[in-house]
């Protein structure tokens, strides 16, 4: 079935090499660095202790990636209007009820849903860039937005599952320790099947997405650039330890990317437009001020009761668990607590965010 495309609006091939959009190079030259900074130490046969690994996870996901999520729901959130803005947070804690009740009654379907929530993040946010910045003029049905989506998000868990199988299984079991410790054993035996399948199946995909975007490429280029970001993506996955890889992945390229679509629709964001709002009631009215300092000091308020909620429910989250490390070291344990604790705030921030959301949303594309 046929659906709107986007025609890209620059020149997407130049814009590729050169980078017109400057966030969307910085993306590929990041993971192009690190992939190549990981074979070098690979080839000279170094290897990175994993409390550094899970060092550098916990920087980049907590101070470099968490901003940023804070801050994609505080520019969606804007001119929306008071009964939108209180229906989108309610549905927000719901979400996040739900996932937290999920890991304590299921904690394996739990770390399940976690890791699909982080494919979606990354597949349906990447996606929407592709729209925003170098165009999906090459994605011409329902069946290839959605494989080129999989084939984005699955890099981040498929490919890492393939190529990293035993720290991909030590941090899973220490996942669904956290709520009952040896709840993943009975599913071992298997992991090796699972890991040959997914990894046949995740080749499978990119292989038929860069065939079918082939055929059906339209002359903008944008086949080229998706082409190589989807390439781009398997071999960093595929290269670079998976627990550094999965920590610098959300800030280096899914919030710099989404920098990026937010660069591309600059002025043109109609959600924001304070004539286009039906109501005059706003929580973050105070944001349209006149006054600079008001409106400084007000994103810096908002911003503050957006931390200190997430922090708060951290706690409470490490408060409620029976083994809020895993029973591992506080950094490696702290990788398996942050990424269930991202994962419960992220599944709404997918779901509410952007699909309950279609005239807007956190991927807002106009
Ligand atoms: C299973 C698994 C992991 C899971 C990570 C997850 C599920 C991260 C989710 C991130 C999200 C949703 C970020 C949103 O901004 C690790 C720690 C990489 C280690 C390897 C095994």
């Amino acid at each position: 079935m046929g659906v709107e495309t986007r025609t890209p609006h620059s020149t997407h091939v130049r814009s590729l090499v050169v980078g017109e959009n400057r966030p969307l190079t910085v993306s590929r030259l990041a993971l192009v660095g690190l992939a190549v900074a990981f074979l070098g130490l690979r080839a000279a046969e170094v290897t990175i202790p994993m409390q550094w690994q899970a060092g550098v996870y916990l920087l980049g996901m907590v101070a470099m990636n968490l901003p940023h999520g804070g801050y994609e729901h505080f520019s969606n959130l804007r001119r929306r209007g008071i009964a939108f803005q209180s229906t989108y947070l309610a549905l927000y804690l719901g979400g996040i009820g739900a996932f937290v009740a999920l890991f304590f009654l299921s904690p394996v379907l739990g770390l399940a849903v976690a890791c699909g929530v982080a494919v979606a993040k990354g597949g349906h946010g990447g996606l929407h860039v592709m729209d925003a910045t170098t165009g999906t003029g090459h994605l011409q049905s329902r069946v290839q937005r959605a494989l080129a989506a999989a084939v984005r998000g699955g890099a981040v868990m498929v490919v890492p599952l393939f190529a990293f199988p035993g720290t991909f299984h030590t941090f899973s079991s220490l996942m669904v320790g956290i709520f009952e410790p040896g709840a993943l054993g009975p599913y071992a035996a298997n992991f090796e099947t699972t890991r040959l399948l997914a990894g046949g199946g995740y080749a499978l995909a990119l292989g038929t997405h860069l065939g079918l975007g082939f055929v059906r490429r339209d002359g903008s280029g944008s086949w080229v650039a998706d082409a190589v970001d989807s390439v781009l993506l398997a071999g960093y996955f595929l290269v670079v330890p998976v627990v550094v890889a999965v920590g610098l992945y959300f800030p280096f390229w899914y919030s710099a990317r989404q920098v990026a679509r937010e660069v591309e629709i600059d002025g043109r964001d109609s959600r924001l437009d304070p004539d286009e709002s039906d109501e005059t009631a706003d929580l973050l009215g105070f944001l349209d001020s006149e006054d600079t300092r008001v409106v400084t000091l007000g994103a810096w308020g908002v911003l503050v009761v957006g931390s200190v909620a997430t922090f708060g429910l951290a706690a409470l989250l490490y408060t409620l668990s029976p083994n809020p490390l895993g029973g591992s070291t506080l950094l490696v344990g702290g990788v398996a607590f942050w990424s269930v604790f991202v994962s419960i705030i992220a599944l709404p921030h997918v779901v509410v965010g952007s699909w309950f959301d279609h005239d807007g949303g956190i991927w807002y594309v106009p």
